[in-house]
């Protein structure tokens, strides 16, 4: 290497000709070594290209050697110590003292909150497959019965489907029987219930904005909420 800013993992120990082992062996004294990227202040202040070494084990050896360069981490651990760095921050575990398997860090992972996805595994025949399928061959899913869906309709007349087989609900202004899609609905029938007789919009985009109701419920449109009446 001939650049100060260069590295290489061979140099985590000293050379054959400074006393250290050979560098042939240096491979297997070590057992692994993680690298991270984390710029953040998470390592407690080493910085600015100041190595920290750490974690000694009770006899005084170092079991496992971490530095930081800029942003980059090196955690290097020994043959010797096939024990997990508890308090590294990607710490790594070592089975037999031979594969190195990654561990989440817990105050990382509970800083990131989980997606609160409530999906609700669908019974047989009611996937969205089976949707689609069922909107190409129905031939009147909103039972409109020869009606028009594009009629006005009213808050009140929303308020009164709320009967099997006729479960209304306002999406975006347009006014839906929802009825036959209860069942399919990935978020479970429970949930969807809450969206009848009532407009739904608002619950609709907290859960999943990004859904495309205009084409999954294309067949089950009964007409345009008419805005002027209550
Ligand atoms: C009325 C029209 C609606 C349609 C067409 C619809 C459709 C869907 C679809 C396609 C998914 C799967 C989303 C995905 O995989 O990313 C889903 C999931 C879900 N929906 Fe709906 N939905 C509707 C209304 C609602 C309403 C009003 C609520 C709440 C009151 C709701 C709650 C949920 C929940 C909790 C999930 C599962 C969690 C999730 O995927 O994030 N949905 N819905």
């Amino acid at each position: 290497m001939d650049r100060d800013d260069d590295f290489t993992f061979c140099q985590v120990a000293p050379s054959s000709e400074q006393g250290g082992l050979p560098s042939t062996r240096l491979a297997h004294g070590i057992d692994g070594m993680s690298l991270a990227d984390d710029s953040s202040a998470a390592f407690g202040g080493a910085r600015n290209g100041r190595p920290l070494w750490k974690d000694k084990l009770e006899d005084g050896s170092v079991s496992s050697q971490q530095a930081i360069v800029g942003s980059l981490s090196f955690n290097v651990i020994n043959a010797s110590s096939a024990t997990r760095v508890s308090n590294s921050p990607k710490a790594t575990t070592f089975v037999d003292g031979k594969v190195p398997v990654p561990q989440l860090d817990d105050n990382k992972s509970s800083s990131r909150k989980a997606s609160p996805r409530a999906k609700v595994p669908f019974e047989k025949g009611y996937s969205q497959m089976d949707w689609l399928k069922l909107t190409r061959t129905h031939p009147d899913l909103a039972g409109l019965k020869g009606a028009s869906n594009r009629r006005l309709i009213s808050m009140d007349e929303v308020r009164q489907h709320q009967m099997e087989g006729s479960m209304w609900t306002v999406l975006k202004g347009r006014v839906y029987n929802i009825s036959p899609y209860m069942k399919f609905h990935p978020g479970g029938v429970d949930i969807l219930s809450k969206a009848v007789g009532k407009d739904c919009t608002s619950l609709f985009n907290k859960y999943h904005a990004w859904v495309n109701a205009e084409f999954l419920l294309e067949k089950c449109l009964v007409g345009v909420l008419d805005d002027s009446k209550k």
